[in-house]
């Protein structure tokens, strides 16, 4: 089996610049005279003038009497000029022609009535004072808008002021999308292992219609030579642009960098940023032909990078807003690369604060979750944290402003919090990261969240989170709110079938455990518990695994990857696994006082003491909700 191993790959820079050179110019020659009403989001040709004044009349601005200003000249409070109807003055309402004699309006309310067609005022007016002059907005001849140009809802306004109603854009592109993989199927279809869904063509195809060009979405195509040429050649004939997914790496079937090759130019395969790496750059009879990651993340950057910019491109990079914001946490990335990483951002105090998603090329949450792109030039080892950094927004700012960030422990009540929220329609959501317990007690000695979600048990006291807030948050003062206690214990499969009842049950030679990171709150409560009952952590087969949260504990014990886990109950509940109880732990919120009275932090203590979430949660099951009370804690030391 002969296998397609990639040479060099090139810069980012140099694959843009040979994208451009090849494939914009003859992308944009084919141009169509188009109804003004339709034209939203297409590009225009040549300039476009227009062809009458707006306002094409002198028009009154106000609603009055039109006059010449002359005739007001002299009046003030001690000189009333009276003027007479129709000689001197005629009545106007905002908008309406002002008769050649006149050349300014006065307005109705320095008009005073003095009957037998008769008025007087006090006010002088200068000449073309309340009149919108003809042309005033747009004149006759003036450029609306310059080639090239992608056309907004408001610019469709302008055109037709200025008497357009048809003009010339380029063609909108069509995008033949390729699916590839033997092993790739349609949504809904009955799934085994090894089977992967189609979603890219179909994140593609949105893409494609959201930059106004037209998807031409084609059924997956098995890794078969024969059909691959065949899906391609369609493909190239039926569409201006061909995008081929997956198949783009160095496996043995990986087959499209070899057939674009066959039937045309490979200009690139692989390309210095990550993810994205395996892209294939090529042209088919004149046509690009574009191979892309199968990754969905590295197949979202790669077609975001390469693709959209064909169909827009003057606008696709200047669309990307970029914010300042501070690095919460430390990135290392490597040399041979540019890297993008997806952002968590959040705005708390004065500074926007940024945290790093799931990096994973497979993580389509961490696109779902991610307010922005940070880049990590091919030349940099990454930055430390604290480092403000520049990145790409994928959210609208304000909305990513008015988010809640909660940095600390997971537990789905968060995700509900949200969803309740978000119900409400005031404009508030949550931003959580979820970094631990004591990830969030330390993100609130930097001053860097607004709340922090805690469960830490002290292994001295046996309380819960104040022997940790007495050692890390040293002379500041916080806000704790207690009231949520949810019961922790152990995840196992329908039947129990390791039957497991107690903690001496993990040390069964035949029973793995699913354990999770160190800082989280579950963890400092598995080890107290064997510390406590001097058990040693080292002969449970399994501790040294560290998942994330509560939900891929549960996962691993529903898979069959692990027999036993220790999270909390909602999610046992939830997840259908059957939950043995060990501990009930407070889940407390640490507010830092100078956030107390963000209306964000408000919105939130309104919202988690409400009845109707309160219920819900009881309804999941796993928690036991006592009356909420917020203590001031000023902690001593320093
Ligand atoms: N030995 C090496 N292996 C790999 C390398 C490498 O340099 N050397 N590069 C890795 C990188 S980086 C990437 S990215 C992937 C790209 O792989 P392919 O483009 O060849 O794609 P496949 O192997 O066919 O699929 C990978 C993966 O992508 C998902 N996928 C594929 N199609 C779809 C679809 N239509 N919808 C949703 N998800 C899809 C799926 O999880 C596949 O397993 O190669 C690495 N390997
Ligand atoms: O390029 Mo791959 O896209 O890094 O994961």
């Amino acid at each position: 089996m002969k296998r397609n191993v990639y040479l060099d790959t090139v810069d980012l820079e140099e694959a843009e610049k040979i994208l451009r050179s090849q494939f914009i110019k003859p992308l944009y020659e084919e141009s169509e005279v188009i109804s003004v009403f339709n034209c939203l989001g297409r590009i225009t040709k040549e300039p476009i003038f227009a062809t009458i004044s707006n306002p094409h009349y002198n028009a009154s601005a106000m609603d009055g009497i039109a006059l010449k200003a002359e005739s007001t000249y002299g009046a003030h409070e001690r000189n009333e000029v009276i003027l007479c109807e129709g000689a001197d003055f005629m009545y106007v309402d905002t908008g309406d022609y002002i008769d050649q004699r006149f050349n300014a309006v006065l307005m109705i309310e320095d008009v005073i009535p003095k009957g037998e067609g008769q008025i007087g005022t006090i006010k002088s007016v200068y000449p073309w004072e309340n009149v919108r002059v003809v042309g005033e907005d747009i004149a006759c001849g003036d450029m609306i808008l310059t080639s090239n140009y992608r056309i907004t809802p408001v610019d469709i306004g302008a055109l037709i002021s200025g008497g357009v109603l048809e003009l010339e854009v380029y063609k909108l592109k069509t995008v033949g999308i390729i699916p590839t993989g033997t092993e790739i199927v349609n949504p809904g279809e009955s799934l085994k292992p090894g089977v992967i869904i189609d979603s890219n063509s179909r994140v593609f195809e949105s893409m494609v219609k959201e930059t106004n060009g037209i998807p031409n979405r084609y059924d997956p195509v098995p890794d078969e030579i024969d059909k691959l040429r065949k899906a391609i050649l369609k493909s190239v004939e039926e569409n201006d642009i061909t995008v081929i997914n997956a198949g783009s790496s160095a496996g043995s079937e990986d087959y499209t960098v070899s057939l674009i090759r066959e039937l045309g130019d490979v200009y690139i395969h692989g390309i210095a940023i990550k993810p994205g790496k395996p892209t294939i750059i090529g042209k088919i009879a004149g046509k690009p032909v574009i191979g892309i990651p199968g990754y969905p993340v590295s197949a979202y950057i790669a077609f975001k990078t390469f693709v959209l910019p064909l169909l827009n491109p003057n606008l696709a990079k200047k669309e990307d807003v970029k914010i300042e914001v501070t690095l919460s946490k430390r990135i290392v990335s490597a040399l041979k690369h540019e890297e993008i990483v997806r952002m968590k951002v959040g705005k708390v105090g004065e500074k926007r604060i940024a945290t790093p998603l799931n990096r994973g090329a497979g993580a389509t949450m961490s696109l779902v979750n991610a307010d922005g792109l940070l880049r990590i030039p091919k030349a940099s080892e990454g930055y430390e944290a604290g480092a403000i950094v520049e990145v790409e927004l994928l959210k609208p700012v304000d909305l990513i402003d008015r988010s809640l960030v909660s940095i600390g422990s997971h537990d789905i009540l968060m995700d509900y919090l949200n969803d309740f929220m978000s119900k409400a329609r005031d404009g508030y959501t949550v931003s959580s990261a979820h970094v631990g317990s004591l990830g969030g007690i330390m993100a609130v000695r930097k001053g860097e969240t607004h709340i922090a979600p805690t469960h830490l048990l002290d292994e001295e006291t046996g309380l819960y989170n104040m022997g940790f807030i007495n050692k890390y948050l040293k002379g500041e003062k916080i806000h704790l709110l207690k009231g949520i206690k949810r019961w922790q214990g152990f995840y196992v499969n329908k039947g129990n079938p390791k039957n497991i009842k107690e903690i001496k049950d993990l040390f069964d030679k035949d029973v793995l455990f699913a354990n999770r990171q160190r800082g989280s709150g579950t963890r400092v409560l598995l080890d107290y518990i064997l510390k406590k009952e001097k058990y040693e952590s080292r002969l449970i087969n399994g501790y040294d695994t560290e998942l994330t949260t509560h939900t891929s504990v549960a996962l691993s014990v529903l898979s069959g990857n692990s027999d036993v886990g220790l999270g909390i109950q909602s999610v046992a509940n939830l997840m259908g696994l059957e939950f043995i109880p060990v501990a009930l732990e407070d889940y407390d919120f640490i507010i830092p006082h100078e956030y107390i009275n963000d209306p964000r932090v408000q919105y939130f203590l309104e919202k988690i003491q409400n009845t109707e979430f309160i219920n819900h949660l009881k309804s999941i099951g796993g928690y036991e909700l006592e009356g909420f009370h917020m203590s001031t804690i000023e902690v001593g030391g320093t």
